[in-house]
C-alpha cells in the first residue's frame, strides 16, 4: 500500500495552476509574437525551458510566433571569416559578403536550433524567413547601411495556415527585396512588423535586462507611449533599448494590444508574463 502526506510545494503548485485559469481563458486563441534575441538564447538548458514554455502555450490554445535574432552568432561567424562588421544606431552595416553570412547563420543554424528545441518538447515548429511565401518584402532602410531592410509589405497568410495545422512558426529576420535582393532586418524590427501584420494580442521582446529602467535604475513595470518618449528624449532610454522601445511604440500604435520588454534570463519568463499576476518586465501601451 502506498501512502503520502500532502506537501506544501504540491499545494502551491496546484494553487498556481488554478490561479492561471483566468489568464488561460483570456489568451485562448490569442496570437502572441515573441522575439528571442541572440543574447537571450543562452545555454541548451535555457533553450529547452524556453521551448517547453512555447509548446505549453500552444497546448493551451495560444498561437505563438517566434521571431529570432542572432547578432552574437553572426559576429562569431564573421570573425572566423575575418570579415569586419560595424553597427550604426544598433543596425549592422551590411554589404553583399556580410549579407551572405547573415542569411546563412540566421536561416541556418540559429533558426534550426530553435525549431529542433521546440520539436524535441513535442511541438511542431516550422522554420521560415521573411522570404518564404512573401512573408516580408523590404525596402532599403538607409543607403549608408547597405542591405539593411525596412519591412514594407507583409503577407502573413502562411502563418494563419500554420496556426490551423497546430504548427509553430519560427521566423528568421531576413527579407526579400523587390528586385531580387536579400535584406538583413533587425530582429526587433522584424518582430514588430510581424506582430502588426497579424494584429497580435501581445508582442514580447525578450532581452537580457530586467526591463526598461528609469533614471534611478529601477525597472518601470508599465509605461505609456508618452513616458517612453520623455525617457528617450532625456537619454534615460539609450543604446540597444532604443530599437526595442521604438518597435514597441510602433506596434501598440498600430493595432497590437500590448508589448512587453521581458527579462529572458528569468526561467519561464514567458509563462510568468502571460499566465500570472507577476509580469517579468516592462509593459508598453498606446
Ligand atoms: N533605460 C534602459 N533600461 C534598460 N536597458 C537600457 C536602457 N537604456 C539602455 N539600455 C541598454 O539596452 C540593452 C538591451 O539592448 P540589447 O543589448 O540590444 O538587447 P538584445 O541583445 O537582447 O536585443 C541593455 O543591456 C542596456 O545596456
Ligand atoms: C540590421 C541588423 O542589425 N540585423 C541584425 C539581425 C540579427 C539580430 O537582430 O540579432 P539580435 O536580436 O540578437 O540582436 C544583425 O545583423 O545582427
Amino acid at each position: 500500500m502506498k501512502t503520502q502526506t500532502m506537501n506544501r510545494d504540491w499545494i502551491a503548485t496546484a494553487e498556481t495552476l488554478s490561479s492561471a485559469l483566468p489568464y488561460l481563458q483570456r489568451y485562448d486563441g490569442a496570437i502572441v509574437v515573441i522575439k528571442l534575441g541572440g543574447h537571450a538564447m543562452g545555454s541548451d538548458e535555457a533553450m529547452e525551458t524556453f521551448a517547453r514554455d512555447i509548446v505549453l502555450m500552444r497546448q493551451v490554445g495560444v498561437n505563438p510566433v517566434i521571431v529570432h535574432g542572432g547578432g552574437p552568432m553572426i559576429n562569431a561567424m564573421l570573425e572566423k571569416l575575418q570579415i569586419r562588421s560595424d553597427f550604426v544606431n544598433g543596425k549592422r552595416v551590411t554589404d553583399a559578403a556580410t549579407m551572405e553570412v547573415v542569411e546563412m547563420v540566421l536561416s541556418g543554424v540559429v533558426n534550426k536550433r530553435i525549431v529542433q528545441a521546440i520539436n524535441r518538447q513535442g511541438g511542431r515548429a516550422v522554420g521560415l524567413s521573411g522570404k518564404d511565401a512573401n512573408l516580408i518584402t523590404c525596402d532599403q532602410a538607409d543607403p549608408d547601411l547597405g542591405f539593411v531592410g525596412a519591412p514594407a509589405d507583409l503577407d502573413p497568410k502562411v502563418l494563419y495556415g500554420l496556426f490551423e495545422k497546430d504548427m509553430i512558426p519560427v521566423i528568421a529576420p531576413i527579407g526579400a527585396g523587390r528586385d531580387g535582393e536579400t535584406f538583413n532586418i533587425n530582429g526587433d524590427t522584424a518582430a514588430g512588423a510581424v506582430a502588426k501584420a497579424l494584429q497580435a494580442d501581445r508582442l514580447l521582446l525578450l532581452t537580457d535586462v530586467a526591463g526598461v529602467k528609469n533614471g534611478d535604475g529601477d525597472v518601470v513595470t508599465e509605461l505609456k507611449a508618452a513616458d517612453v518618449e520623455a525617457m528617450t528624449a532625456s537619454g534615460v532610454i539609450a543604446g540597444g533599448m532604443i530599437p526595442k522601445t521604438e518597435t514597441a511604440l510602433d506596434a501598440v500604435r498600430n493595432g497590437v494590444r500590448a508589448c512587453t520588454i521581458v527579462d529572458g534570463r528569468v526561467q519561464n519568463s514567458v509563462l510568468l508574463e502571460l499566465f500570472t499576476d507577476h509580469g517579468a518586465g516592462s509593459m508598453i501601451r498606446a
